[in-house]
């Protein structure tokens, strides 16, 4: 599935903002975890220089060593019959990724900046009203955010024409879909440029507006949601849940198998949030079992239990 793409965008400065058409060779990606080592093991396979932040250090030892083995993945499948290749692949793509605890500091030589740090608005406006008074003129930013709205993310800073959401897929080196997400005030050329850039790292973009979970989200919450009720009502086991959406409607994992892989924790705090935002909404009401098993801390495959039980890694 991934590629290495040759990365063809040409670098130029410019000092102007709205009309430009943003060079991107510079990512900075914020946030160490799942997703941005991730996006910063897609960036540096497709050639970008990459600065990976986080506040600390253990995580970037941890996504460092993970980056490393998934790259190993990678080269695996592309250089099957050529070993040295593979190595020279990992290595150079490794090299490319730089890693700091200081967010401002990383910015500064951006181009573009991912942003993919905890899912709570007061953190992720602290981050950027910091990162706009450093980042240069030219950089763009934006946030791999799963369920917050783009608009309200960016109103903390001046650039808004160059702010956009660029939302991955867990995970990210096997997942081809992009979502851009454009706000209300994305200039053409930043969504030109992050469109061209989400090529650039090997993924299928689409385009969405501001609006909640963009489009798989928007689908898919609901759509675990109502399995989870489903079992709740004692319709059907978990297992058949699951069996009858693989089966029967070609999915890799049944809802319940992906509400545990994504953590349960994440499907309540999407769900409470937009049920806060939109009451009148049912599919967004709460679900008693939903919350039952996030206060007994069975948060999915990441402790060991959820819908089902896992060997702790
Ligand atoms: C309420 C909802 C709330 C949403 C909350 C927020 C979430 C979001 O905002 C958006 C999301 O991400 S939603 C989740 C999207 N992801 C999915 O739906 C995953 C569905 N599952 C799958 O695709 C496969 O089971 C999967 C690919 C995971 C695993 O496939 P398999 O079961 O076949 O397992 P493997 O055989 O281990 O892997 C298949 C191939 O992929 C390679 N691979 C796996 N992980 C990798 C990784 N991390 N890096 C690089 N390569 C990797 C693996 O090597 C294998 O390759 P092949 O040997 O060539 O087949
Ligand atoms: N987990 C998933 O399946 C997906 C998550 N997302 C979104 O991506 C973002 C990150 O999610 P995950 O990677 O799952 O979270 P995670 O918890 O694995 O990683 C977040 C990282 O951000 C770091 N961090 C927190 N505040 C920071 C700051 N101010 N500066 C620098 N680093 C900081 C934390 O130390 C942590 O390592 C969230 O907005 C989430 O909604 C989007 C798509 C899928």
């Amino acid at each position: 599935m991934t590629k290495l793409v040759q990365f063809g965008v040409i670098a130029r400065n410019f000092s102007s903002s709205s009309a430009m058409q943003a060079a991107i060779k510079n990512v900075t990606v914020i946030g160490g975890g799942l997703m941005g080592s991730g996006i910063a093991q897609v960036s540096a396979q497709a050639g970008q220089n990459v600065i990976l932040v986080d506040l600390s250090p253990e995580v970037l030892a941890k996504s460092q060593k993970s980056i490393g083995a998934n790259l190993g993945r990678v080269a695996k499948k592309m250089y099957k019959d050529k070993p040295q290749d593979g190595e020279k692949f990992v290595s150079e793509s490794m090299a490319r990724i730089k890693t700091s605890t200081d967010p401002a500091e990383a910015a500064k030589s951006a181009d573009l900046v991912v942003e993919a740090i905890v899912e709570n608005m007061s953190v992720k406006h602290k981050l950027f009203s910091q990162l706009d008074g450093v980042a240069p003129n030219h950089t763009i930013f934006a946030s791999n955010t799963s369920s917050l709205s783009i608009n309200e993310i960016c109103s903390v800073v001046k650039r808004k024409d160059r702010f956009g959401g660029l939302h991955f897929f867990n995970p990210v080196p096997v997942m081809r879909l992009l979502e851009v997400v454009r706000g209300a005030e994305t200039s053409d050329a930043t969504y030109k440029s992050m469109m061209e850039w989400g090529k650039a790292v090997g993924k299928t973009c689409i385009t969405c507006k501001d609006t909640p979970g963009f489009v798989v989200n928007r689908l898919l919450v609901p759509y675990i949601c109502e399995a989870i009720r489903l079992y709740e009502r004692g319709d059907a086991s978990a297992r058949d849940i699951d069996t009858a959406m693989k089966l029967g409607a070609g999915y890799p994992m049944g809802p319940l198998e992906l509400a545990d892989y994504v953590g349960l924790d994440t499907n309540k705090f999407i769900l409470d949030g937009w049920h806060k935002k939109y009451p009148n909404q049912p599919l967004f009401n709460p679900i008693p079992l939903l919350d039952k098993l996030v206060a007994e801390g069975k948060l999915g495959v990441k402790a060991g239990e959820g819908f089902y039980k896992y060997d702790k890694k």
